[in-house]
């Protein structure tokens, strides 16, 4: 989630941290250096700027410190407006995604709601009326039946413990794995605690949800992906849920920040498959812009995708690395006659399995202590280049294609890391290219 907006400029009197420009420091001293010199920003809005800046703490801090003029504001929800397509305005070629010029003026929200916009200006595709509507209601009752056992997740910005404003349940399909799993999973930075069983609608709706995000994962790939091929990292297994986030929203001031979901526990281009279910809300997504010059208009617009009643999301590979999306707070919201006030989620990642071990090959990604994105806990400054082959399989994974040097300590899985790692991407949006 991102911190105020506010600019805050150095006085000449406070101490200054060195600012180094040598491009092997570490990223984690960097984001270190940047956050003392920028305490009103969040690590994952650094780290933005950062890879933006091609890893200078200077220019880093000189546009933070640049008059606000030209930055994104947000605003909150205004009432939905109503609006059924933008085909017309921006026809599509096979293969390629369509840029999004200017959709949006500053601080504007640009509203979609066919699946045909949506697929055109986001990574995401969507589905209307997904489930048999006695299975979406049977769903929706099962899960307002759990929603008292759900938490308010805790995550750690920088010093300060936040609680999401909204509450959150994972569930897992196996007793053997709430065993194996229970200390391991992370949402949004904090360990899970708390794990459930997946009842018996939610595990009808998973099988169904595994089918179609299989099937819209081929077609986002033959039909916007480039030259119709898989990107690289992107697994070309199927794609396989064995988990599930169940979100409650309980009224319209209910949400969740802007973020990324995690790649520490889904790999590198995770697809992720959402069900909505109960009152409709927004989902804003926005790119993870390098701002290299937002006073010269190079800033994008928020997207809102519209989420009504039994509605499945897919958020496809290009989305994770390169893109932001967050459930915005509403100021109006129509009751649903089942759910009323209520709004419940379920996302589906595919978790990936050993998540601890790591290798110190450099590569595009990297594993970074994990501690400082955790309640009560502070980062150890760790870091270390991550290693995927093509296909997004890490070194210890069966059929591995690399070639990658394992130091003994990885490939033993006796790490001298204890904490857990998270993996992030180091490369700017763009680089990834699947970007619009
Ligand atoms: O409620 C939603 O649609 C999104 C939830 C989400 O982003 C998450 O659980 O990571
Ligand atoms: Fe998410």
């Amino acid at each position: 989630m991102e911190s105020s907006h506010k600019r805050r400029k150095l006085s000449p009197d406070r101490v200054q941290p060195p600012t180094p420009t040598n491009d092997e420091e570490p990223t984690d001293f960097k984001l270190a250096i940047l956050a003392s010199m920028h305490p009103d920003r969040s690590q994952d809005v650094l780290l933005d700027y950062l890879l933006a800046y091609g890893g200078s703490v200077e220019k880093v801090s000189d546009a933070l410190s640049a008059p606000a003029k030209g930055n994104l504001t947000r605003k909150r929800n205004a009432i939905n407006g109503y609006q059924s397509s933008l085909a017309s305005f921006a026809p599509t070629k096979e293969g390629v995604i369509p840029s999004v010029k200017p959709l949006t003026k500053k601080g504007r929200t640009l509203h979609l709601y066919s699946p045909e916009d949506v697929e055109n200006h986001t990574p995401c595709s969507i589905i209307h009326n997904f489930l048999p509507t006695e299975v979406a209601d049977a769903l929706l009752q099962e899960l307002l039946g759990e929603a008292p056992t759900f938490k308010r997740d805790k995550f750690q910005m920088f010093e300060r413990a936040v609680e999401s404003p909204h509450t959150v349940r994972l569930y897992v399909d196996s007793y053997s794995e709430i065993e194996e799993q229970n200390a391991q999973y992370t949402y949004n930075g904090g360990l899970v605690g708390n794990i459930g069983k997946t009842p018996t609608q939610l595990l009808k709706a998973s099988a169904l949800v595994q089918d179609t995000v299989n099937k819209e994962a081929q077609r986002r790939i033959s039909h916007f992906q480039p030259n119709g091929e898989k990107l690289k990292f992107q697994s070309p297994d199927e794609w396989r849920p064995n988990a599930s986030f169940v979100n409650c929203y309980n009224g319209g001031q209910e949400s969740v920040g802007w973020h990324s979901d995690h790649l520490t526990y889904l790999g590198p281009r995770a697809i992720i498959g959402s069900l909505s279910l109960g009152v409709a809300r927004q989902f804003r997504v926005r790119k993870i812009v390098p701002q290299v010059d937002v006073s010269a208009g190079n800033e994008q617009g928020q997207i809102a995708i519209h989420l009504p009643h039994n509605s499945l999301l897919v958020m496809h590979a290009e989305m994770q690395e390169a893109w932001k999306h967050s459930i915005a707070p509403a100021k109006a919201i129509d009751p649903h006659p089942v759910a009323g006030n209520q709004r419940i989620n379920v996302t589906y990642p595919a978790v990936l399995r050993c998540v601890q071990k790591q290798s110190a090959s450099r590569s595009h990604y990297f594993w970074q202590c994990h501690a400082g994105f955790a309640v009560g806990q502070t980062s150890c400054g760790w870091f270390a280049w991550a290693e995927f082959d093509e296909d997004g399989k890490p070194p210890w994974a069966d059929g591995y294609k690399g070639n990658a040097n394992i130091p003994a300590s990885v490939a033993n899985g006796s790490s001298s890391v204890k904490r857990t790692p998270r993996l992030m991407n180091s490369r700017p949006a763009e680089a990834f290219g699947g970007a619009m």
